[in-house]
Parts: structure tokens; C-alpha cells; sequence
């Protein structure tokens, strides 16, 4: 399998550079498609990387999901999305969908317990779901904050809970940081059954998201703690081999959990 990478920062970055160093059988790298062009890595245009690649993964952002993405599966590529924030918004989600023949695949990113989740909410709708998410204060400052409020994170002493609410709203206004409520809201398949948390703490060294979920299959917790990325600390160091255990599974696929 040809895997292109649009987006070469800490996730596509590690991607790119695992898929070039041949750490997953039956997988090489096509190339990268990101503004910087990192000089380690070979960079092609758009054209280039859907002429060259079986599978694209996007790396890049939300935006460029939503630029790129339906061009990729049009052009008979598929696509493993890592920014999944992006398919809160439904008209998207419908447009990739729609597009192929390409197919769409999304990653795991930063947390597990997603097929566990989506098994249980088959089973009945789940009544309640969380998750909360803590990441260092400082990394949590958005543009449509105030100068003030973002000072406040800046300089903050103590954990301070700054949205609470539902999955969609949540996911929209950290775009960075809370991808991960959108993959719990599609795993669950109920973009409203699910609330989200993010808390910024001032003293954390570790990602956390802690995912809870009740219903009749049964009471789930999930606590995940990741060391963040020392590249961009607002995603956690896991998730680019998150990446390449899916590319390894849809490469050869043998002894694959599904
Ligand atoms: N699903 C999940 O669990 C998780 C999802 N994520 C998401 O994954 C995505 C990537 O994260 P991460 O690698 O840390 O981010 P980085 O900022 O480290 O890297 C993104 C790279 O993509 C480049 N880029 C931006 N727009 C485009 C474009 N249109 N075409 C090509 N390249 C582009 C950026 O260039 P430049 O800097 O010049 O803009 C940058 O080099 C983010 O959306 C992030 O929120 C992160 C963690 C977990
Ligand atoms: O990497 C993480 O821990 C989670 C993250 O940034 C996101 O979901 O956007």
C-alpha cells in the first residue's frame, strides 16, 4: 500500500517518517503535502500525492479536512481522518460520505474503549456519556477567547473547567484539543447523548480524557493519561502510532480487532 500524509506536524510528521523508514510491512511512503515541506521528507503537490497514494491520511487540521478531504475519496483514494472534530458538522460528514469511491476511515486517535462504547450503545442507547478532558492550562488558549480569559490560562494557579456541554459545541470551540468528543459522539452514533468537559490545569504533565457511559450493557470508565507531544503539546505523543496501527491493519489485515 502507497500512503500519503497531508500534514507533516507532530502526527503526520512521525507518520511520514515511520512509513519511510519501513516500520509497516506492506506500506510505503508516497510523499507529504504540507506548506513547510519538511527537507527530510519527499513533498508533492495535491495532483502528485492523489496520483501516487492508495490511502491518504489527513494530518493537517480541520479545515483542511474539510478543503481536501472530499477531493481525496473523489479520486478513488481512501481517507483516514485524524482530525475528527471536523464531521460535527453534519453537512461534511454527508459530502465525504457521498464522494468516494474512496473510502472513509476514521482514526482512534488519543483514546480507546470507542468499540466498546459503540458495542454497548447497539445493544440500547446509552443513557448517559462523559468526557472530560485536562490538558495543560497554558495550551488551551483559543482565538475567540479574551485577552483576558486567556491571560487568566496563562497565568492560571489552579484547574479551571472551561466548557461544559454538549458534544458538538465543545468539539467546534476547541478544535485542537477535543477531537476526541466528536469520536466518542460517532462511536456512540448520538451526538446528543453525549457532554463534554475540558478543564484546563495548570500543574498537568499528562493528557487526560476520562470517558464514562451507563446504560443496559452495563457502567463503563475509561481513563486515559498520555504524555503530550513535544512538538505540539496540544495533541497527545500516541496518536501518529494510532495512525500506523490502522494503516498497518488496512495494509494486512491479519489478527485485527474489529
Ligand atoms: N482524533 C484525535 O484523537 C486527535 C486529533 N488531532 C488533530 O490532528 C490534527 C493534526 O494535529 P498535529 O499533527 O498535532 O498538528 P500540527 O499543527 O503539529 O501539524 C499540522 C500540520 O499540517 C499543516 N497544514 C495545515 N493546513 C494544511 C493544508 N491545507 N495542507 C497541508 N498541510 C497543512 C500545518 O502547517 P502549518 O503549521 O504551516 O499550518 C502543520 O505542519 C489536528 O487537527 C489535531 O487537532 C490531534 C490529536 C488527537
Ligand atoms: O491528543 C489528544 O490528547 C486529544 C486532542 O488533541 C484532540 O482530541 O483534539
Amino acid at each position: 500500500m502507497r500512503a500519503g500524509v497531508i500534514g507533516a506536524g507532530s502526527i503526520g510528521g512521525v507518520v511520514a517518517r515511520a512509513l519511510r523508514d519501513g516500520s509497516v510491512p506492506d506500506a510505503v511512503l508516497s510523499g507529504v503535502l504540507d506548506p513547510a515541506g519538511p527537507p527530510d521528507l519527499p513533498v508533492l503537490t495535491l495532483d502528485e500525492l492523489l496520483s501516487t497514494s492508495d490511502l491518504v491520511v489527513e494530518a493537517a487540521g480541520q479545515r483542511a479536512l474539510a478543503e481536501l478531504g472530499p477531493r481525496v475519496l473523489a479520486a478513488g483514494r481512501d481517507l483516514l481522518v485524524v482530525s475528527v472534530g471536523a464531521l460535527a458538522d453534519d453537512a461534511l460528514l454527508e459530502e465525504l460520505l457521498a464522494a468516494g469511491p474512496g473510502e472513509l476511515h476514521l482514526s482512534t486517535g488519543a483514546i480507546g474503549g470507542l468499540d466498546l462504547l459503540r458495542a454497548a450503545a447497539r445493544m440500547a442507547p446509552l443513557s448517559r456519556v462523559t468526557i472530560e478532558t485536562t490538558k495543560r492550562a497554558a495550551n488551551l488558549v483559543q482565538p475567540w477567547m479574551s485577552a483576558a480569559e486567556a491571560e487568566r490560562l496563562r497565568t492560571a494557579s489552579a484547574p479551571v473547567e472551561l466548557m461544559r456541554g454538549p458534544a458538538r459545541k465543545v468539539t467546534a470551540a476547541f478544535p485542537k484539543s477535543a477531537n476526541v468528543a466528536a469520536s466518542v459522539a460517532l462511536a456512540v452514533g448520538d451526538w446528543d447523548a453525549v457532554e463534554a468537559v475540558v478543564v484546563a490545569d495548570p500543574g498537568a504533565e499528562l493528557t487526560s480524557h476520562v470517558i464514562t457511559a451507563q446504560g443496559t450493557a452495563g457502567s463503563y470508565r475509561f481513563e486515559i493519561r498520555n504524555q503530550p507531544s513535544p512538538v505540539t503539546p496540544t495533541s497527545s505523543a500516541v496518536v501518529p502510532h494510532a495512525v500506523l496501527g490502522a494503516i498497518a491493519a488496512l495494509a494486512q489485515p491479519r489478527v485485527v480487532f474489529r
